[in-house]
């Protein structure tokens, strides 16, 4: 069984590929970072490194690697996968769907007998699974796109599992938490399919995306942006401070409340997940550095994305929104100048200042409450 992962990076090497490679795949990462794809060509295995006391470690085998500029390849090895997963970021998406549009072109167009072929995106994103078909569906003729409807499957997922920037000799190994979650939609699978040990399958993932979204990622980023606020450089420093802490605890209580009530979930269940997040954050034997844990700013001050969302949610609900604006009001004040979306969202706010900024790069009207909370604490910050 061959699977083709595109993005050979942290959570690619660090997390699908260690499940995909256990499960007895041959796993083959398109990537476009040469040193990646050649160290993966050249050793054809690599070391997972858990972040516990005994420093526990996997070795990785059976993998290769393909160049991801060169479409050709990229659509072969599309031809050949019984199954293709994605970790590149949600923003990727759009310039990987040439490649599988051409690979599944080849593929359909091959013979009668058609194996259903799962596509799964890995990405933090609500529904990133069903955002890489319409990019990939844009590039498909008519006659493709029918044959795709009854042999291709684009089931969404959920993963949880945090992986640092790396900063090891060899490029391919990976230090990671010991947790780890991947959740996948049943419902948009085809009705006979093999399970794949380390994959939970649901009904519905709503709940799931929702619940992880909401809280792991709302959670560490609004440590990592008020973190930044406060002159700290990693998260495990931010979060040992009470003041940022408090503020974390606070955001999660506010998209608590709107998770508890849209999903009915057990608020005593739900308190102690998010206690679960919070001691996964401050887990010692990683450092995760607030310039990765905030990386992107512009996503994630988007309409759908973990702070307005939520936020969003909350003030329908008539419940509180202050430490959700409190990260909004941070993620503004991210000036990485390594980031590009930081640096976009800098210049924006020199230019037209932080109200218009805030109304650009949300959605919110100007005078949304909840933006003008957020402008308030952006000008006491
Ligand atoms: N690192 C983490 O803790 C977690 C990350 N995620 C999500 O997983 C995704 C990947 O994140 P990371 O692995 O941390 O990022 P990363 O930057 O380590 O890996 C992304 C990889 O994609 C590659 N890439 C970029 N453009 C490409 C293309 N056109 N074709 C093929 N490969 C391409 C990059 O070279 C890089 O190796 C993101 O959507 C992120 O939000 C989800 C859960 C946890
Ligand atoms: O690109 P993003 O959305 O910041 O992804 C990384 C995030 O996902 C997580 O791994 C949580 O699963 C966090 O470590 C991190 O905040």
């Amino acid at each position: 069984m061959k699977a083709l992962h595109f993005g050979a990076g942290n959570i690619g090497r660090g997390f699908i590929g260690l499940i995909l490679s256990r499960a007895g795949y041959e796993v083959v990462f398109s990537d476009v970072n040469q040193t990646l794809v050649t160290a993966l060509q050249q050793q054809g295995q690599y070391t997972v490194e858990l972040a516990n006391e005994s420093k526990d470690q996997e070795t990785v085998t059976g993998v290769n690697a393909i160049d991801g500029t060169q479409l050709e390849t990229v659509a072969q090895t599309v031809v050949e996968a019984d199954l293709i997963t994605t970790a590149v970021g949600v923003g990727v998406l759009k310039h990987i769907a040439p490649g599988i549009a051409k690979g599944l072109e080849k593929r359909l167009n091959s013979g009668p007998a058609q194996n259903p072929l799962h596509i799964i995106a890995c990405e933090n994103a609500i529904g990133a699974s069903t955002q890489l078909k319409e990019h990939v569906y844009a590039l498909l003729n008519e006659k493709v796109r029918s044959l795709a409807d009854q042999f291709v499957y684009f089931p969404d997922s959920a993963v949880d599992r945090i992986v640092p920037i790396q900063h090891h000799e060899d490029p391919l190994h990976v230090q990671v938490e010991p947790f780890y979650e991947w959740v996948v939609d049943r419902s948009q699978m085809a009705p006979a399919f093999k399970p794949i040990e380390g994959i939970v399958y649901v009904d519905d993932l709503e709940p799931y995306i929702e619940r992880k979204l909401f809280t792991v990622n709302t959670g560490h980023c609004v440590a990592a942006y008020i973190g930044n606020v406060h002159g700290y450089d990693t998260i495990q420093k931010a979060i040992a401070d009470e003041k940022v802490k408090s503020i974390v605890y606070g955001a999660l209580q506010e998209t608590g409340k709107v998770l508890v009530k849209r999903f009915a979930f057990n608020p005593e269940e739900h308190e102690q997940y998010i206690v679960k997040i919070l001691g996964r954050f401050v887990n010692p034997y990683l450092t995760d550095e607030v310039t990765r844990v905030g990386r992107s700013p512009l996503r994630k001050l988007s309409p759908n994305d973990r702070l307005v969302r939520p936020a969003l949610q909350a003030y329908a609900d008539g419940s509180e929104t202050t430490y959700l604006a409190m990260g909004m009001a941070a993620a503004c004040k991210f000036d990485v100048s390594d980031d590009p979306e930081a640096v976009e969202l800098q210049n924006m706010i020199r230019q037209k200042g932080i109200t218009a900024a805030l109304h650009h790069y949300t959605s919110m009207n100007e005078h949304h409450p909840v933006l003008e909370q957020a402008v308030a604490q952006y000008n006491q910050m």
